[in-house]
């Protein structure tokens, strides 16, 4: 594990590990979260979580902490509870996401090449409702200055992008799917969810500010993240923990739609009554619940799902709610949750395994828990579906991820198609243009 408190403007001979200084206090509507964040960052210096207007938008670094392996979530946990514990906190605001916050996105596997990535960020602006908030983070002494709070200059469009195939072709892929479906039929597993990647190249780098608006404009019920340069927009949450209250959106079942709404009702009622997708939602909503119930002192899970229904695709979802019955954490509760079946399998770690078998790529922090903590724990967690990892090294490249479950009844062909349609988001954002 390596951490570091990062130099920030008002401190910049800060030491690592120096206590940090937190403030937080209420703002004017200073216009919408996502055009607050400033021009010229690098895509690992922007973070987001924002719903329908609402969340959290942060910039800079006042701490970060990365790490990798099967300890991850919990060495990611030990530093920011140390973090926590040592910061002078003065938040005259008191809402969730208030006071010292930090943002993380974590690898899918135990084995992946890349880390986990923390940060506080040196400032964050929030919005619950119509309360609004900045909370400035410096590490070592010295005087905090407010930042200045405004509508920064539009991002630009990426220009000119090119998409190549990535570790798969679709036919390859599609010989994947096969070939999970055998070892089902086999009965090596149930179910076991399989992706592919894209590689996008623009001719400049992509201003993560750009995809991160485009995104929240289309997808307004899905959660617009960015986290070390890890942007998407995810309708999954894996888990919110809000006071003592547990929550969680299980997605599984996945149909595309058609733009016709009256055909796309007639899918989303087939979508409701498939066998194969009814199958696919019950294994993700089991591995759920069963992670929860130890956490827990009551649990509701729904008996059957609703569709939710996005601008490309419908899912199948179920939110299970409980009530925290220890002192985890929000991350110590993705980590007991992670892999679900939506983006693992079942059995978990035959799944997983198979995963590793089939894909022949390493699925970075795609499909990994993505969100932000408070200090006392609470805080949300989604999934990282639906997004692109901007290249630190190269921010020209960006690497695209989609996954669909397999189960007995798969067709490899119709799994090609819904990984498309799960790319939409994405594609969408990066070749739109400035109207
Ligand atoms: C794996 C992804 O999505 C997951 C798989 C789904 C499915 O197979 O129906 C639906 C939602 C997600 O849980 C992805 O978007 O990459």
């Amino acid at each position: 594990m390596s951490t570091a408190a990062l130099p920030t403007p008002s401190d910049p001979a800060a030491a690592p590990g120096t206590p940090l200084v937190v403030r937080s206090v209420p703002l004017e509507d200073p216009g919408p979260l996502l055009a607050l964040l400033p021009a010229g960052l690098a895509a690992s210096e922007v973070v987001s979580w924002v719903r329908r207007g609402e969340g959290l938008v942060g910039w800079g670094v006042a701490a970060e902490c990365r790490t990798r392996g099967p300890q991850r979530f919990a060495e990611a946990q030990d530093w920011w509870s140390a973090v926590a514990a040592h910061a002078s906190v003065r938040d005259e605001v008191g809402l969730p996401g208030s006071g010292a916050v930090v943002f993380g996105s974590f690898p899918f596997a135990d084995d992946s090449a890349e880390e986990a990535r923390l940060v506080v960020p040196a400032v964050t602006v929030g919005r619950r409702g119509s309360r609004w908030w900045v909370t400035t983070a410096y590490a070592g002494a010295g005087a905090s200055r407010l930042p200045v709070v405004a509508p920064a200059p539009a991002p630009e469009a990426p220009y000119d992008v090119a998409f190549a195939d990535g570790a798969q072709e679709p036919v390859q892929w599609a010989g994947s799917v096969a070939e999970a479906v055998r070892r089902i039929n086999r009965g090596d597993v149930d179910k076991v969810v399989l992706a592919r990647d894209l590689l996008a190249v623009a001719r400049r780098p992509v201003d993560a500010r750009w995809v991160l608006q485009q995104l929240a404009a289309r997808y307004d019920t899905t959660w617009t993240f960015a986290v070390g340069g890890l942007v998407g927009a995810t309708p999954e949450l894996l888990v919110r923990r809000d006071q003592g209250l547990v929550t969680s959106r299980v997605l599984a079942g996945t149909i595309r739609r058609t733009g016709d709404d009256v055909k796309d009702l007639a899918l989303a009622g087939g979508l409701a009554r498939s066998s194969k997708d009814l199958e696919e939602h019950e294994y993700a909503v089991r591995s759920v619940a069963d992670a929860l119930a130890p956490h827990c002192s009551s649990m509701n899970v729904p008996e059957s799902p609703f569709v939710l229904h996005l601008s490309n695709v419908m899912h199948l979802a179920t939110d299970v709610t409980g009530v925290s019955a220890d002192a985890v954490s929000s991350l110590g509760l993705a980590a007991s949750l992670h892999p679900s079946a939506a983006v693992g399998g079942t059995p978990t770690a035959e799944a997983v395994a198979l995963i590793a078998e089939l894909e022949g790529m390493d699925r970075g922090r795609y499909a990994g828990p993505v969100g932000w903590m408070d200090r006392s724990g609470d805080g949300e967690w989604g999934i990282a579906l639906r997004c692109g990892r901007i290249d630190d090294d190269d921010p020209r490249a960006v690497r695209l991820y989609a996954g669909c479950g397999i189960v007995a009844g798969s067709v490899p062909e119709a799994e090609v198609a819904e990984s498309d349609a799960k790319l939409v988001p994405m594609r969408d954002a990066l070749t739109a243009t400035a109207s």
